[in-house]
């Protein structure tokens, strides 16, 4: 794994923002594999201002989004699909029928999973994931306990995570209790992944994640496993390390 250390959320921003606008010049058909959460707001900032200034286009590229939550509608504030219109896609020319996020609405929620995988074959699979962590070692909602070779499927949130997302909703009872995410495997197969973190809260999880032992008890660990990973963190998420 390569760790770069930067000073603070801005740099780490930029620095992600920067590679990944690289990778889109360097190949403008990329698969993105995209996160949510607040972590990369600022990198999809620098995507979109760098967009704007430098022109870099995405008007070939595909996305897919690594979760949703069950039982938000598309048009809340707070479902994926609508953080990532508002933070993201309204301001790049990427086209709305290449980007691709879990149904969380759908009637079948089973069959949208599958067809979730279905459509990440064919777009020959994901050659940049971008990933945060949760502070109980989620990636994606992959909660603890998730078989590392669990596909696209339906997950119960954890306690903490429903606390630690209790920020951006008016109370901890208006968070759903579940979510659509892609599975452990899944997100293995990414060609490459970074992973983003700033702040203490963060520490001990990226202390278990890179010195840890590699435990479906906490999932970020089997990113020891994949040959090419990039953490980019500030000091303090870094602070154990
Ligand atoms: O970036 P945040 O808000 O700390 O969230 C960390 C992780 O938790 C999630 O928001 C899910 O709870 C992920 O999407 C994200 O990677």
């Amino acid at each position: 794994m390569k760790i770069i250390k930067v000073a603070d959320s801005t740099e780490m921003s930029k620095t992600a923002g920067e590679m990944i606008a690289e990778k889109v010049r360097a190949n403008p058909e990329i698969v993105l594999g995209l996160a949510t959460g607040g972590t990369p707001v600022g990198t999809y900032q620098y995507l979109i201002e760098d967009h704007r200034k430098k022109g870099t286009s995405y008007s070939r590229v595909s996305s897919v989004n690594l979760d949703e939550y069950i039982g938000l509608p598309k048009t809340d504030p707070n479902s994926y699909y609508s953080f990532m219109k508002t933070n993201l896609f309204d301001h790049l020319d990427i086209n709305p029928e290449q980007t691709f996020i879990p149904d969380g609405s759908a009637a079948d929620l089973e069959e949208e999973c599958a067809n979730y995988e279905r459509k990440i074959a064919a777009l020959g699979g994901v050659d940049l994931q971008l990933l945060g962590i949760g502070r109980n070692g989620h990636i994606a909602f992959n909660e603890p306990g998730t078989p590392f070779e669990s596909r696209t499927h339906v997950i119960s949130l954890a306690e903490d995570t429903i606390k630690d997302n209790a920020r951006f909703f008016s109370s901890p009872e208006e968070v759903p209790t579940k979510a659509i995410t892609m599975g452990i495997a899944t997100i293995l197969e990414s060609k490459e992944i970074i992973l983003l973190a700033t702040g203490k809260s963060k520490a001990e999880a990226l202390y278990s994640l890179v010195k840890g032992e590699v435990t479906e008890d906490f999932p970020a660990s089997i990113l020891q496993r994949h040959g090419n990973v990039t953490i980019i963190a500030d000091e303090d998420a870094l602070s154990l390390i």
